[in-house]
């Protein structure tokens, strides 16, 4: 663990937690940088914030009660006032994201879709010129014939394409019960049109690629926190 990185993810995190107003229903991002907003939530909460959380992970949820935030569902709200979220890779420019090497990019990407203002919190590490420059692009797949729908992807550009493996050296469950297959496709020149020839093949639940749905990015370095609109 860098700690200087967990420095800037938790200032940027922070910052975050801070644009929470009273009564708003928040989505509780998943993975390290986003904890670190589910913690300073809590403490806000122990200062009288009144808030209700959806998470986006059973993780995520677990983290939530134990910081003091009450969990609603969509069942009960439809819209959230605001979503904060880490992520992956941060396209500079359009705000287009890579998310998901947490393994909870589905109802990540529900609820960004659900909110209001989905704002993305990230260390320096995260922007880059193209996404999938750094990092796979995840893919949730159903495991039945996982194999075929893996050659599918194959055919759209993956360059290699690895199922995720948990700790213990198992295939990885989602909380969805599915499986992630991470595919390296290099440098995305048009990242609209993978995601839809990925949208498009039988068996894929959804993929990690989340376009034009930042409203802003906190960036967080030495120098400071950035805010980025698209
Ligand atoms: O998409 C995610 C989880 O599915 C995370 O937001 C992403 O992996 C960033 O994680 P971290 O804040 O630990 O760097």
């Amino acid at each position: 663990m860098d700690i200087v990185v967990e420095v800037h993810k938790k200032t940027a995190a922070r910052l975050a937690a801070d644009m929470v107003q009273n009564g708003m229903v928040v989505g509780l991002g998943t993975g390290s940088t986003a904890t670190y907003m589910i913690e300073r939530l809590g403490e806000r909460i122990a200062e009288g914030l009144e808030v209700l959380g959806i998470p986006t992970s059973e993780d995520s949820a677990r983290k939530a009660r134990q910081a003091g935030i009450q969990l609603t569902t969509f069942a009960a709200h439809r819209h959230l006032d605001l979503a904060i979220d880490g992520a992956d890779e941060v396209q500079r420019g359009p705000l287009n994201l890579v998310k998901g090497l947490g393994g909870a990019l589905v109802r990540e990407k529900i609820v960004a879709q659900a909110a209001r203002k989905f704002v993305v919190i990230v260390d320096g590490n995260k922007p880059v010129d193209h996404l999938g420059q750094r990092t796979a692009i995840p893919v949730e797949v159903i495991p039945f014939g996982w194999e075929s729908t893996a050659d599918q992807l194959s055919q759209c550009g993956a360059k290699s394409l690895h199922p995720r493996m948990d700790r213990a050296g198992h295939l990885f469950v989602s909380d969805n019960g599915n499986m992630i297959l991470d595919c390296n496709f290099g440098p995305i020149e048009k990242p609209d049109f993978l995601a839809s020839q990925i949208d498009s093949i039988v068996g894929v639940v959804e993929h990690g690629l989340f376009l034009n749905m930042a409203s802003e990015v906190l960036v967080a370095t030495e120098q400071g926190v950035e805010r980025w609109e698209p």
